[in-house]
């Protein structure tokens, strides 16, 4: 049966017919309590969806989907550790890494917690002689700087918790070099000493061009200055391919191993995860972990009605199928979260970004919109002015964190009031009698009727606002898995596989075939690319 024949399905077409009619404004006049009835806490993190466009009906029509699509047993799967990953053949166990020491769980008869917890062991120790500068570079200097080079999942997660919680972090500098562009290394690489630099190769696959080509580089300008046999000591290898990691030269013994099971945008709870703890420190890296499992526990066991993630989805395919949401917009409100938005495109859209069920059929529905946004309040002096007055609706997810870790409570005070004052004016808009009202005293006439339709906000725009005490390790990791388990439940509802991600092969297949065009090999490319190349190759 298709998606939109389904019972629940058709029944949420219908109410979204008359959701058109439904204004926020009214709902909020006539039910007091609208702000506390649509809001839930977990783990501290505390989500306000009232601004959302629903009303008891459509609510118990998404929870009756959630139902339907069989969001509770495909997680209790997920957490099994069966092979959901249909496509690669696969479990998906990125709750695994953060679960606590002794709980076990087998997956081809192999205990994945003792394993996880074997390579956290190892984790932790090298932080621990790295940071105390018992283990020392070539030249028996104590290492300054580390070096993250790696891809996607291998950067996106580590580079944006080492910036969020760079409060946190002490010891060695850490730098991420994701861009096949040199001038990311170069620029890296300029301010820093090879005797004092260590690099972490951070590949899954090891075989990722840019981060193999960026490795090389990197060997080549250590090599340079301290000699071959520096490479043992600066160069360590995060991954899930020994054969290939001692091929590139690095002895398995400097290697901190993951496993097939996680995907590289889920990646960076495992050893993905080592320059955030060398930078943080294993007891913060464990608060990290620790509120991520948090919110795995409340994953598995909090009722749909209740339960952050399920709730977040389900309104999330409300606005996206029932609406007609062409995208959807996160505002971090913290500056420290600027690569958030980053890092969750990764994860919703190479998850959810498809166009077939997982039997293969057509989903013959919208899957993932387009997902971006920035931190407020820079997002409001650019594209905000869209979301108010814009042609289509997009809905936001405003986070904010509250406690500062500045000195300036003013600025704070600023950040919170601008945080909810946007969610407020995107709900409430501004009528036409508001604004000629406003504008009567200084204009009248043909003046008054040009001016008023330019400043009218049609508002009634949705928005969720999740509050956060504060942006620390915990909280973090458990907004971090709020989104991971989204992303899970959306794939449930849509009936996609989340966690393949054949759409990325074509281009790197094509990258190969135009380099061996640029290298004089007679290969047949469209008269577009060739022409294209032919110019490039005359610069
Ligand atoms: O860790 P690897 O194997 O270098 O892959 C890097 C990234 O490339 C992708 O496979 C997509 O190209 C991502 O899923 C992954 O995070």
């Amino acid at each position: 049966m298709m998606l939109t024949d389904t019972p629940c399905w058709q029944r949420l077409t219908t109410l979204a017919q008359s959701a058109g009619s439904l204004r926020l404004v009214d709902c909020f006049a006539v039910d007091p309590d609208r702000a506390t009835r649509y809001a839930v806490e977990a783990c501290g993190l505390y989500l306000d969806y009232s601004k959302q466009r629903i009303d008891a009906e459509v609510l118990d029509a998404l929870l009756a989907l959630a139902d339907q699509q069989q969001v509770a047993a495909r997680t209790a799967s997920m957490f099994a550790g069966e092979r959901i990953n249909h496509t690669e053949r696969r479990a998906v166990l990125h709750t695994a890494l953060r679960a606590p020491r002794g709980q076990p769980l087998l997956v081809d008869g192999q205990d994945v917690n003792a394993d996880v917890h074997a390579v956290l062991d190892r984790m932790k120790e090298f932080a621990r002689r790295l940071r105390s500068a018992e283990y020392r570079g070539h030249r028996d200097e104590p290492f300054t700087d580390v070096v993250n080079i790696g891809i996607g999942g291998s950067d996106l997660g580590p580079r944006m918790v080492n910036e969020s919680l760079i409060d946190f972090c002490e010891g060695p500098r850490t730098h991420y070099v994701a861009n096949v562009d040199g001038a990311q290394l170069q620029s890296v690489l300029a301010g820093l000493d090879p005797a004092r630099t260590l690099f972490i190769v951070t590949s899954k696959t090891f075989t990722t061009q840019e981060t193999m080509a960026n490795a090389r580089a990197a060997r080549q300008w250590l090599v340079a200055a301290l000699g071959e046999a520096a490479v043992g000591q600066h160069f360590i290898a995060v991954s899930t391919n020994a054969d290939e990691v001692q091929r590139f030269g690095i002895d398995r013994q400097r290697m901190f191993e993951f496993w097939d099971w996680v995907g590289g945008r889920y990646s960076v709870w495992s050893a993905v995860g080592l320059s955030l703890m060398i930078a943080l420190g294993p007891d913060r890296h464990g608060q990290w972990l620790a509120g991520a499992h948090a919110m795995d526990a409340h994953f598995r066991s909090a009722p749909a009605a209740s339960n952050l993630p399920v709730l977040l989805a389900l309104l999330a395919v409300w606005n996206r199928n029932f609406l007609g949401a062409p995208s959807q917009v996160v505002a971090p409100y913290a500056q420290k979260l600027e690569r958030f938005v980053a890092w969750l495109q990764q994860l919703e859209m190479e998850s959810n970004g498809k166009c077939v069920h997982r039997d293969g059929r057509p989903i013959g529905v919208a899957s993932t919109p387009a997902l971006w946004g920035d931190v407020g309040t820079n997002g409001q002096h650019a594209f905000f002015q869209m979301l108010h007055q814009g042609s289509d609706v997009h809905p936001v997810d405003f986070i904010l964190p509250l406690k500062a870790d500045h000195p300036w409570p003013e600025q704070q005070n600023m950040l919170v009031a601008n945080c909810l004052a946007q969610s407020a004016a995107l709900m409430r808009g501004k009528s036409a009698d508001e604004v000629r009202a406003e504008l009567s005293s200084t204009l009248s006439g043909a003046a008054l009727d040009a001016a008023l339709p330019h400043r009218v906000f049609p508002g009634n725009r949705p928005s969720n606002t999740l509050l956060l005490p504060r942006l620390d390790p915990f909280h973090l990791g458990a907004l971090m898995a709020l989104y991971e388990h989204r992303t899970f439940v959306l794939s449930v509802l849509w009936d996609v596989n989340a966690f393949d991600q054949w759409g990325v092969e074509l281009g790197k297949v094509l990258a190969q075939t135009v380099l061996k065009a640029m290298a004089g090999q007679g290969v047949v490319l469209d008269s577009s690319t060739r022409s294209l190349l032919n110019k490039s190759l005359t610069i």
